[in-house]
């Protein structure tokens, strides 16, 4: 379905709850079904979670799960350790594009069986689940940390726990360390010391606990790049967000203080964005911790005519598409000037936007969701809209409510 926003201005002051961490969701429905005295207060209610919640309860022995990334690594690890199950894992035509031998081949060292159902090094795979005996793997660390964290969380229950050795600069480190923490939380040691991190096997006397997922700060950057582009003055406030946040996307705060956003927070429970002040001057930022507000800060840049050289960009490639390519198309369809290599992006300055242009969003809910924000300067249209339910599916009600006007 295309939509199209008006040109649009929004309220003064106006506030957006968003649902949980996709990230850390994908991570705990995971930990759930392993340790199963947790429960989960504000799961994300993503379709990648869904997809995730449903993969782990269901007996078929084909699972789909469509363009979920998370899901596809993580379950990958999982379905291994599943004694006696035989479980197909598949997904989306991009899904059979996006590379998973890094993980396959770390896992069958382990001791995992595992074969490709199409194409070598890609999903679909089939994997029947057996005890892992071994403990100590070594994996390449520079194409995606979901391999990484997929083996880690699975690590305490393999018999004597993991030792990973990462080859390579690490990429995505905070994600790493985010699935580290929530296993700290449930109680189950890790160290991570250079190039090497450890997991010790669970302990026998798991305790209940519930933990609250934060809100997610990935789709809380498309409010960022809204203040950004507002008037001085304008405000939002966004809920529930904590200072210290285990996902590493909330370097925004740091990011958006260029751009003269300020982000308090209060309480511990929500933040709030506030334009503060105008600045022009060119942004220069290496993304390799925080790949998926690529697309966010460089359409904040165009909207403001502003240049930008981002760097640390090598795993865009692989995601929901080829998000450098789907960058450059549509930011110059609008008018503007982009240069791209595969691991970074240079914005020029410019200073028109083309009205009414057809954004198309390429199966990728962050194109949608990262070009919306420029309709505070021009109208735009945006193809394949719902494709927003894989990460935010209240996206444009949300928008709505703060004053956006879409039409079908
Ligand atoms: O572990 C995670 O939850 C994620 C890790 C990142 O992937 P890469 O490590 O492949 O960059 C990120 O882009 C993705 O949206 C979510
Ligand atoms: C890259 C993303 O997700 P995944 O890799 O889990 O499909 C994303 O949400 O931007």
């Amino acid at each position: 379905m295309q939509i199209t926003l008006q040109k649009s201005t929004i309220a003064k002051q106006s506030s957006i709850q968003i649902t949980g961490s996709k990230s850390e969701s994908n991570r705990l429905l995971l930990l759930k079904a392993l340790y199963p005295k947790i429960s989960l207060d504000n799961v994300s209610n993503s379709d990648d979670s869904n997809l995730m919640t449903n993969a782990l309860t269901t007996n078929s022995d084909l699972v789909d799960i469509n363009h979920a990334g998370t899901a596809m690594r993580f379950l990958t690890a999982y379905f291994s350790i599943q004694e006696g199950r035989e479980v197909t894992l598949t997904g989306s035509k991009r899904m059979k594009e996006r590379p998973i031998e890094v993980l396959v081949e770390a896992l069958q060292e382990l001791g995992a069986d595992i074969s490709y159902v199409e194409n070598e090094g890609y999903p679909p795979i089939k994997i029947i689940g057996k005890k892992l005996t071994k403990y100590k793997v070594s994996l390449k660390a520079n194409v995606s940390s979901q391999y990484i964290s997929a083996l880690l969380l699975i690590a305490s229950k393999l018999e004597n726990g993991l030792e990973l050795t990462l080859e390579g600069e690490i990429t995505s480190v905070p994600y790493i360390q985010m699935t580290l923490s929530l296993l700290d939380e449930i109680g189950v040691e890790s160290s991570f010391n250079g190039n090497v991190i450890t997991v010790k096997p669970a302990a026998n006397n798991q305790q209940p606990k519930t933990l609250t997922v934060e809100s997610d700060w990935s789709s809380a950057s498309y409010y960022f790049s809204i203040v950004a582009i507002s008037e001085v003055g304008t405000g939002i406030t966004l809920s529930s967000y904590k200072e210290n946040s285990l996902q590493g996307d909330s370097v925004l705060v740091n990011i958006y203080k260029h751009f003269g956003v300020s982000a308090v927070f209060n309480d511990n429970s929500s933040v709030i964005l506030k334009k503060e002040f105008s600045n022009l001057e060119p942004l220069t930022l290496n993304l390799k911790n925080a790949p998926d507000i690529a697309q966010t800060i460089a359409v904040t840049c165009f909207a403001l005519g502003m240049s930008c050289d981002l760097t640390g960009l090598h795993t865009l490639k692989i995601k929901e598409t080829d998000r450098l390519v789907a960058l450059k198309n549509e930011i110059e369809k609008l008018g503007g000037r982009v240069e791209i290599t595969d691991k970074s992006l240079h914005l020029s300055a410019s200073n028109k936007i083309n009205e009414l242009v057809s954004i198309e969003t390429y199966h990728d809910h962050r194109m949608a969701m990262a070009f919306a924000p420029l309709a505070l300067k021009a109208a735009i249209k945006i193809e394949d809209a719902m494709v927003v339910s894989k990460s935010y599916p209240a996206f444009w009600k949300d928008l709505e409510s703060i004053g956006f006007k879409i039409t079908k």
